[in-house]
């Protein structure tokens, strides 16, 4: 998901320690947070919401307890703890996403902020379900602490003279709706997920039960980044940055970190389990599993963190790194992903849910004789897209995966044809006169076909289009909804026209776009490369660029297992 980042807020952004969580607090804090993400969504940024639930889990909880004897004798049911973390994650999901839609509104952004109720999957002989660690609630002292203890809570000191009631907290497998939760953020939608850690469940026969225990958010928040592409992941925490010789005055702060560094700090016990342990350990997880950059800061500096001007920023070391290799990831299925080498990181799709656009690969532009040439260019310039496209080609075809091809051209009574474009320039022939390859950009006619070497097979769909972009006044946008595809891999001519605007409408669509450098040509080689840098510029701002060896590098396990299976 180009350009989107994961924000996963601490429970500490809704209640501070030792605070009393009244509702009017929290609604006030979270129309603070909710603030800070507008202007990231104001500065073009998708943006995805994760959030704790610790305190508030903890007082749904107690809640229960308290009125337990007087509820039970009315015969109302018990409170398990997998049920508050849903609870939780309902009340919190609601104070946020109503507090984010007013601060969108207010900025005029035309955007909503949507919660997902989210469960992970977790391991049923995790270990963590003999050893509580995860705090929740309220702080308490030492005497009450003990009390407790009696009634036979589990008990921490998480730091001098605070004590919290701690529950077990597994390790998360896989986010049940990560799926459900890319479409939506694709939308444009703000989407709040993955609340308290997610609600934890284990799977028994066929169905999914709840257990009780609370999910580590920043482990849910960094297997959701992973697990749909996010490429940023912002832990928001109670510091500006993680520092080493926390708690002493040679405490040094860390601002820009290798994994290498990091995991060296983490083994040597610079980070305390119950509080940033777990963060710098999701994020090291993160970016191992193919993100681009783990950041992990404080509310106030969040935007200024963004651009990298404060908090700690991690990428990936300069040992072998694992995001290198292709199919690290898997879908949220379990299929794997593929992952390709490019520009500005790697590209990352779902094989079930991709597609090859090839763009106007049409005589009229790539033969003499045509279109391109009464323009004055030498349509030799474009011939070299020919054979690397038709093996991209072939190996989708192998795969069985759709192909699109788009041709640009007008109806034979040119209704479709606006003045503006059939009298723009000064070509020899222009739009609809008779040429050596019949009338010009006119369909039905012999230039207005697909050149011989990349011509369409059965069930592939040929899309005619009257414009430059392939969704302007065509179906392609209800073609690939219908199909389920989510991410474009795309050749064609020429590469600051028709691709360029294709790409930009796909990727105002929330379509990702593999844009392959040479199987996209321009008559003007200035113009092709300032195209490509343009896609990829800003962090990937319209989509990637990679190469056609590159892709089909990535393919090539895929390949394999699938002739292993035959
Ligand atoms: N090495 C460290 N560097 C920075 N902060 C640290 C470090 N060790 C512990 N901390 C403390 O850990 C806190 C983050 O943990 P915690 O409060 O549990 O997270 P959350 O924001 O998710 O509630 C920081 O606000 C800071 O007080
Ligand atoms: N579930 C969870 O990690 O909550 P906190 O961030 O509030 O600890």
């Amino acid at each position: 998901m180009t350009g989107a980042v994961l924000l996963a807020v601490g429970g500490n952004a809704l209640v501070l320690d030792g605070e009393a969580g009244t509702v009017a607090r929290q609604q006030e804090r979270a129309a603070h947070l909710a603030t800070q993400v507008a202007d990231l969504v104001a500065d073009g940024r998708r943006v995805l919401v994760t959030h704790g639930n610790g305190p508030q889990v903890g007082y749904i909880v107690r809640r229960g307890e308290l009125v337990a004897a007087d509820a039970a004798s009315e015969g109302l049911p018990d409170l398990p703890l997998w049920l508050a973390v849903a609870d939780s994650q309902g009340g919190i999901g609601h104070l946020l996403t109503v507090a984010l839609d007013g601060a969108l509104e207010r900025r005029g952004l035309g955007v909503r902020a949507v919660a997902v109720l989210t469960h992970v999957e977790v391991d049923p002989h995790d270990p963590a379900f003999a050893l509580p660690t995860k705090p929740i609630g309220a702080a308490m002292t030492a005497t009450t602490a003990r009390r407790r203890a009696v009634e036979g809570w589990s008990v921490v000191e998480t730091a001098p003279g605070v004590h919290r009631r701690v529950v077990p907290s597994p390790l998360p497998r896989r986010v049940l709706e990560a799926e459900q939760i890319q479409v939506l953020a694709a939308t444009g939608a703000v989407v709040v997920a993955a609340g308290g850690g997610g609600i934890p469940v284990v799977r028994r026969g066929d169905a999914w039960r709840g257990v009780d225990a609370v999910v580590d958010k920043d482990h849910a928040s960094a297997l959701l980044a992973a697990s749909i592409g996010v490429d940023t992941l912002v832990l928001v925490t109670g510091v500006d940055e993680v520092c080493v010789g926390w708690g002493t005055p040679d405490r040094r702060a860390l601002r820009h970190v290798d994994t290498v560094e990091l995991r060296g700090h983490l083994e040597a016990g610079e980070f305390p389990a119950g509080s940033m342990g777990p963060k710098v350990a999701a994020a090291l997880q993160f970016v191992a599993d193919g993100g681009r950059r783990a950041v992990i800061t404080s509310l106030p500096r969040l935007r200024d963190a963004l651009e990298g001007r404060s908090g700690t920023h991690l990428t990936v070391g300069s040992t072998p790194a694992p995001t290198a290799a292709p199919d690290r990831r898997t879908a949220p299925t379990g299929e794997p992903m593929i992952t390709v080498p490019a520009d500005p990181f790697p590209f990352t799709f779902d094989p079930r849910h991709v597609a090859l656009l090839c763009i106007d690969f049409q005589r009229d532009f790539m033969e003499a004789g045509g279109f391109g040439e009464s323009l004055g260019n030498d349509v030799s310039r474009l011939r070299g897209t020919i054979e690397p496209t038709s093996h991209v080609l072939a190996a989708f075809r192998r795969h069985g995966w759709p192909v699109i091809h788009t041709r640009e051209g007008h109806r034979p009574d040119l209704a479709d044809l606006f003045p503006a474009k059939r009298d723009r320039g000064s070509p020899a022939l222009r739009i609809g006169e008779e040429g050596p390859m019949g009338r010009l950009l006119v369909r039905g006619s012999a230039g207005h076909g697909i050149v011989p070497e990349l011509a369409p097979v059965a069930g592939e769909v040929v899309l005619d289009k009257p414009g430059k972009g392939s969704f302007y006044a065509t179906d392609l946008e209800t073609i690939l909804r219908a199909r389920g595809i989510t991410s474009l891999v795309v050749t064609g001519v020429t590469t600051e026209v028709c691709v360029q605007t294709t790409v930009r409408e796909a990727n105002d669509r929330g379509f990702e776009a593999l844009v392959l450098s040479d199987c996209t040509a321009s008559y003007f080689p200035e113009f092709h490369r300032s195209a490509l840098d343009m896609f990829c510029a800003q962090g990937g701002i319209v989509g990637w660029v990679g190469t056609s060896d590159a892709l089909l590098a990535a393919l090539l396990p895929t390949t394999i297992h699938e002739e292993v299976a035959r």
